[in-house]
């Protein structure tokens, strides 16, 4: 089975958790697009959802689709948010931000009463890290900011390249208009000491790491869907 169509299963998967009047977080990446575009579906078919995008991609697919949208302005308190993931460990932490919205998704995600995450089941590891963790950066200080970074890993043993990411020759902008750092650590033992000692450095804006956060995970697999979910879930 190739993985657009494990996507979609994922994302079909996460349809049953949708009701109608809910009001939705709506995530960003591909995994995310096919659930936008099964819910422009039921929608169609007269399904009732407000939903706030985690970007401006997720923003312009839901328009195109005819899926309503809000802000968090005006609906700030979230049903159900569902997105992808770059990386899920057991206990549900992830990294997400490989499509650069983790700001915004980590946003609508902690404004939602529940995160439902989709995926193919090679997102699912052991041990967060393989995938680079995205962190996002105010543009102002920027060298002085990596610096703090690389002595905030090395205090906790972790080490690697951080690598500005790019659009081609430019450095990619995210919607919050900030830079990105991919700091490639590898294996990372312990997410929440690398969480705080990445948020109390100044020029972070957010980083990648969902602690807390997801309460369900749907990963399709060649053999079916498996859902992992966390104790407050169960
Ligand atoms: O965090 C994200 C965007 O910031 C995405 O959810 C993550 O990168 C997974 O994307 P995809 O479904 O395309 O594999």
């Amino acid at each position: 089975m190739d993985a657009k169509t494990l996507k979609i299963k994922a994302a079909a998967e996460a349809l049953t958790y949708v009701e109608d009047g809910m009001r939705l977080g709506i995530g960003t990446g591909s995994t995310a697009d096919e659930f936008v575009r099964l819910l422009a579906v039921r929608v169609k078919d007269g399904l009732d959802v407000i939903g706030v995008p985690t970007s401006e991609r997720t923003a312009a697919l839901c328009r195109e689709l005819g899926v309503r949208l809000t802000t968090l302005e005006e609906t700030p308190e979230l049903d159900l948010t569902i997105d992808g993931a770059d990386e899920v460990d057991p206990e549900l932490t992830l990294i997400k931000g490989g499509g650069g919205a983790l700001l915004r998704e980590k946003i609508v995600a902690a404004a939602s009463k529940r995160m439902v995450v989709i995926a193919d089941e090679t997102k699912l590891v052991e041990a967060l890290g393989a995938f680079p963790l995205p962190v996002e950066v105010n543009r102002f200080g920027l060298a002085a900011t990596k610096i703090a970074i690389e002595r905030a890993a090395s205090s906790l043993d972790l080490s690697g390249p951080l690598t500005l990411r790019m659009t081609g020759a430019e450095p990619f902008v995210t919607d919050g208009g900030h830079l990105i750092l991919d700091a490639s650590f590898g294996r990372i033992p312990d997410t929440r000491a690398l969480s705080l000692a990445l948020h109390a450095i100044p020029g972070v804006v957010e980083h990648g790491l969902f602690l807390d956060l997801a309460r369900v995970a749907i990963l399709a697999g060649a053999d079916g869907i498996r859902t992992l979910t966390t104790k407050t879930e169960r």
